[in-house]
C-alpha cells in the first residue's frame, strides 16, 4: 500500500476550487493507493500537519497550495526519503511551473500516481529553508503590502507593485555590503535564487536551475523611478541583464551584511520573512529535496 498525504491550503489562489477526498479518490486505485487529506487552517499549519505524517510514515507528501504552502512542507521532507508531491493550487505557482508540474488537476495528480522521482537543491537562509527564492529590498516591500491586501490574485499582486513603487520615498535607508564587499546604499533588489521563475511566469533569473548546486544572485543597485519602468519591461521580456545597474553572479554562499540596522525584512519564497539580526547566510543544501515530476 503507498501512503499518500495531501496538505490543503484552502485559500492558496483565489480558494475557489477545494480539492476533496472524493474528487482524489477517482485518480487513484483502491486497495494500492491509501489517501489521507488534512486542512491547513492558520499560517505555519501545513508544517504542523507535513510533521505529523512523517510521524504516521507517509510515503507521499503533497503540498496543495502555491510556493509558500509548498515551503511549509518540503521544510520538514528535507534529507528524508518522503517524496513531495505538489499540486498547484496557489496565485503564482512559480516552483511548480519551474519543475513542469501542470495547473491542471488531473495531469497534476498523474504525476503523483506516477511516482516518478528528481532531487532539487533547497536554499538556506539564516536556518530557514527556501525552494524559490529570498529577497530583500523591493520584493521584500512587495510582498509585505501584497500580504496585507489579502488579495492572492495577479491584480492583488501588481496593486501591491503599485504601492510600493509609489512608497519608494518613504523607506528606511539600507546600506547592505555583499560578502564583505563596499556596502551599497539602498540596492533595489538583491534577490538569490534556486528556481528560474518567481510565480505567474516571471524570471529575474532565467538561467537559474533546480539542480546546479548553485544559487543565481541578482544585484540591483539604486535606480531612480524611470529605470524602475524600463526594468519593469525588461522583467516581462526576460532581458534583466540589459540594465547596466544590474549583476548577476552565481554562488554556493552569501553573506549579507546590515550597516545602522539589525534588522532585515526579506521574503522568502513569496512570504514576507523579518529576521532579527543584520547577518545573514545564504547556502545552498544540494539534491536535498525528493520530489515528484514528471518524467
Ligand atoms: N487556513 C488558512 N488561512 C489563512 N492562511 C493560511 C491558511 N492555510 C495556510 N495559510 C497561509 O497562506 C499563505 C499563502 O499560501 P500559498 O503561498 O500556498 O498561496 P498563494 O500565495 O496563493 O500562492 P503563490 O505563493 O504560489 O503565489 C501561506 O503563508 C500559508 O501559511
Amino acid at each position: 500500500m503507498i501512503h499518500i498525504h495531501f496538505i490543503v491550503n484552502p485559500i492558496a489562489g483565489n480558494g475557489h476550487t477545494p480539492l476533496t477526498k472524493d474528487e482524489l479518490q477517482s485518480y487513484f486505485i483502491s486497495g494500492v493507493h491509501d489517501l489521507t487529506i488534512k486542512i491547513s487552517e492558520y499560517k505555519a499549519h501545513a508544517t504542523l500537519l507535513t510533521q505529523e505524517s512523517v510521524l504516521e510514515k507517509a510515503d507521499i507528501i503533497v503540498a496543495c497550495g502555491g510556493d509558500g504552502t509548498i515551503n511549509e512542507v518540503a521544510t520538514c521532507l528535507i534529507g528524508t526519503n518522503i517524496a513531495l508531491g505538489i499540486v498547484p493550487m496557489g496565485s503564482g505557482n512559480g516552483l511548480a511551473s519551474n519543475l513542469k508540474i501542470p495547473k491542471n488537476r488531473r495531469k497534476a495528480l498523474e504525476i503523483i500516481r506516477n511516482k516518478h522521482k528528481e532531487h532539487i537543491d533547497v536554499g538556506s537562509i539564516n536556518g530557514r529553508y527556501f525552494f524559490s527564492n529570498t529577497g530583500v529590498g523591493f520584493d521584500a516591500r512587495l510582498i509585505k503590502h501584497y500580504e496585507s491586501s489579502e488579495k492572492r490574485t495577479l491584480l492583488g499582486y501588481i496593486s501591491a507593485c503599485a504601492i510600493t513603487f509609489r512608497d519608494i520615498k518613504k523607506n528606511e535607508p539600507l546600506s547592505i555590503g555583499i560578502d564583505g564587499e563596499t556596502p551599497m546604499i539602498n540596492p533595489f533588489i538583491v534577490l538569490i535564487s534556486n528556481s528560474n521563475e518567481m510565480g505567474y511566469k516571471l524570471s529575474l533569473t532565467p538561467k537559474a536551475s533546480l539542480q546546479d548546486g548553485k544559487l543565481d544572485v541578482l544585484v540591483i543597485k539604486k535606480i531612480n523611478r524611470l529605470k524602475m519602468l524600463w526594468l519593469g519591461i525588461l522583467i516581462l521580456i526576460r532581458k534583466v541583464h540589459w540594465l547596466k545597474e544590474s549583476k548577476s553572479f552565481q554562488t554556493s554562499k552569501l553573506h549579507l551584511t546590515r550597516n545602522h540596522s539589525d534588522f532585515f525584512d526579506t521574503q522568502v519564497d513569496g512570504e514576507h520573512n523579518r529576521i532579527d539580526t543584520n547577518q545573514l547566510d545564504i547556502s545552498i543544501l544540494e539534491k536535498s529535496l525528493c520530489v515528484l515530476t514528471a518524467k
